[in-house]
């Protein structure tokens, strides 16, 4: 595949790396708490420190989503919020983020929009990426290379399951980072994570040549001690979600990274 411009993604992950820290990214599903609240949320991550913003479409069948992602964007997709919608939205406030921003969502909404009209459009919303749970690697191509022709990267999306052989497969197309899932399930605080991650991690580590990003059950920086340099960035939803709901703001919940 030709490879355009770096990846804004990657630039992202590298430059908190270089800052000596590990590139923060958080997720919260478009519209939620409600539609007005949600892009002052998206204001503060962007000022308190996310360096990728990780936007979730809301879908009616969310087969990785645990019981707090599944529940917010249940009442998300109530409210009538659309992909249409979001992307108009981001649209206006197009230049307004410092951080990449990546739609995170299911195959669905993303085919029967159109794949060359949607990496069009999210390319003109300022999009830089996407991360699509249910789309295996095997019938990735259509996306890969109508979000390639924008320079957007579908952010491959690899698990304690995934041996040496498959991940050198995504590794020969992988750009921006690897979504690194830190447990077999579905998202959702954890209280302890499974001790074969840094093993796993490790072998991820040697194969990709892009950032890894850890994410699933994660919701304080002291779970990361024992990973060390392996990971690059941190994706954190549940947690997020959760903190909005008991009365808590964005720019408080970043302040624990800090
Ligand atoms: O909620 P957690 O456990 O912090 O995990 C991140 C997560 O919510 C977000 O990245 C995400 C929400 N739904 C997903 C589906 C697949 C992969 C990732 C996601």
């Amino acid at each position: 595949m030709t490879t355009l411009t770096k990846s804004r993604l990657e630039q992202k992950i590298r430059e908190a790396n270089e800052a000596g820290r590990k590139a923060l990214i958080p997720y919260l599903p478009a519209g939620y708490p409600d539609k007005e609240r949600f892009w002052r949320e998206l204001s503060a991550l962007d000022k308190s420190g996310a360096d990728i913003i990780e936007i979730g479409v809301p879908f009616s069948d969310p087969v990785a989503d645990g019981p707090v992602v599944e529940r917010a964007s249940l009442q998300c997709l109530e409210a009538g919020i659309t992909l249409d919608w979001i992307l108009a939205e981001l649209k206006k406030r197009k230049g307004g983020f410092k951080a990449g921003i990546v739609l995170m969502g299911y195959y669905n909404p993303f085919y029967k929009y159109g794949l060359d009209r949607l990496a069009a459009d999210a390319a003109e919303a300022g999009v830089t990426g996407f991360i699509v749970p249910d789309l295996p690697m095997e019938e990735s191509e259509d996306m890969t290379k109508a979000l390639a022709a924008r320079g957007l990267d579908l952010i491959p999306l690899v698990g304690l399951n995934t041996n040496e052989e498959r991940m050198k497969l995504y590794a020969d197309n992988a750009r921006g980072y690897v979504y690194f899932v830190s447990v077999l399930g579905t998202t959702g605080e954890r209280t302890s994570l499974p001790e074969e991650i840094a093993g796993r991690l490790a072998v991820a580590k040697r194969v990709f040549d892009v950032p890894l990003a850890l994410g699933f059950g994660i919701s304080r920086p002291e779970q990361l001690t024992t990973f060390g340099d392996t990971i690059d960035a941190v994706v954190f939803g549940s947690s997020l979600i959760k903190h909005l709901d008991q009365g808590g703001d964005s720019a408080g919940f970043m302040a624990r990274w800090k």
